[in-house]
């Protein structure tokens, strides 16, 4: 079990915030860290990790405990980033360019053993003796993540690791990610913008919104609230309404694609361009209704 009580003062583009978090995390899921730019949640795996410290709150793995501001007569505990066994694998891949794959991973860990079964877990076997320069963004990632492992932690941390990846190469690791985690049993916490990946990965969500955790749900409760009969629902915008005849129609972007939808006189009525919207289908047939304030917005994640 984590839990993590902890409040730090950031200052943000827009002002300065307090991240404040009361969180109960149980042992060996994969959590997702989500919100918008800038709401703290590099900052959240940071004071995990022991690399920012808080100000005030208490931090504490499996019983033990990692950080506890002073309090009364109660000593301030912050143990070290080494003293808390917590992996982290930030965006950049971070490798030394002058050391192999095998010495990158011995660098953490003088443990020979445990390098050839990451090595192995992860698809690096034959890329032992290889420089950081000549590998895939996708292997380098994996060296980053087997590099992570070596010291055996209880978290994982990662902040956007797949986010520079294809998606090709992203669904090749998110399966990997998912082999890791059930052979090693391990705590993740994965910062994440990108819905399908938290379906896939996650069972439960963080949203962050300026430093304070506003949802703390399943990804199917955050993103599926709204009970429908719809087999998908995107949003989208509305950039053009057309009629001909008695037949209207809405030129629907969703993304960069653009939806013809057909339209009845009704909607032809109340519907204008620029207005938010979502696509769905019934029995089969795409239909259209105004975005309302329940349906979850993406662009929060
Ligand atoms: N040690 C610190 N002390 C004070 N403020 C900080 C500190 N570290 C980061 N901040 C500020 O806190 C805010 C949140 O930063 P953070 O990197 O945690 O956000 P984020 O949600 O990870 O954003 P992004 O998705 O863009 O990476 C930023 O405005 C940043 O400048």
């Amino acid at each position: 079990m984590l839990v993590v009580n902890v409040r730090k003062q950031l200052f943000g583009a827009e002002g300065d915030f307090s991240l404040t978090t009361d969180l109960e995390i149980p042992k060996g899921g994969i959590t997702a860290v989500a919100g918008p730019s800038g709401s703290g949640k590099t900052t959240f795996l940071r004071i995990l990790a022991g690399l920012t410290s808080p100000e005030e709150g208490f931090l504490q793995v499996d019983g033990r405990v990692w950080f506890q501001g002073r309090d009364g007569r109660r000593p301030r505990i912050n143990l070290k980033p080494q003293q808390r066994r917590a992996g982290f694998v930030f965006q950049g891949y971070a490798l030394f360019p002058h050391m192999s794959v095998m010495q990158n991973l011995l660098y953490a860990a003088n443990d020979r053993d445990m390098a050839e079964k990451l090595m192995e877990m992860t698809g690096l076997g034959n890329l032992r003796d290889v420089k950081p320069a000549q590998l895939s963004g996708g292997q380098k990632q994996r060296v980053a993540l087997a590099r992570s492992l070596m010291q055996q932690p209880e978290l994982l941390l990662l902040d956007e690791p797949l986010s520079a990846l294809d998606e090709t190469m992203k669904s090749v690791l998110q399966d990997e990610l998912l082999k890791i985690h059930r052979e090693l049993g391990i705590t993740i916490l994965i910062v994440t913008h990108d819905s399908s990946e938290i379906f896939k990965l996650c069972d439960r969500v963080l949203l962050f919104e300026k430093g304070r955790v506003v949802a703390d749900k399943t990804p199917r409760e955050l993103f599926v609230e709204r009970a429908t009969t719809q087999k998908f629902a995107f949003k989208g915008e509305i950039l053009e309404l057309k009629s001909f005849d008695a037949i209207h129609t809405a030129v629907v972007a969703i993304g960069n694609n653009l939806v013809e939808v057909v339209i009845d006189s009704h909607e032809r009525g109340s519907l204008r361009i620029g207005d938010k919207v979502v696509i769905g289908t019934k029995a089969f047939n795409p239909t259209i209704r105004r975005f309302e304030h329940h349906d979850f917005d993406f662009s929060r994640l």
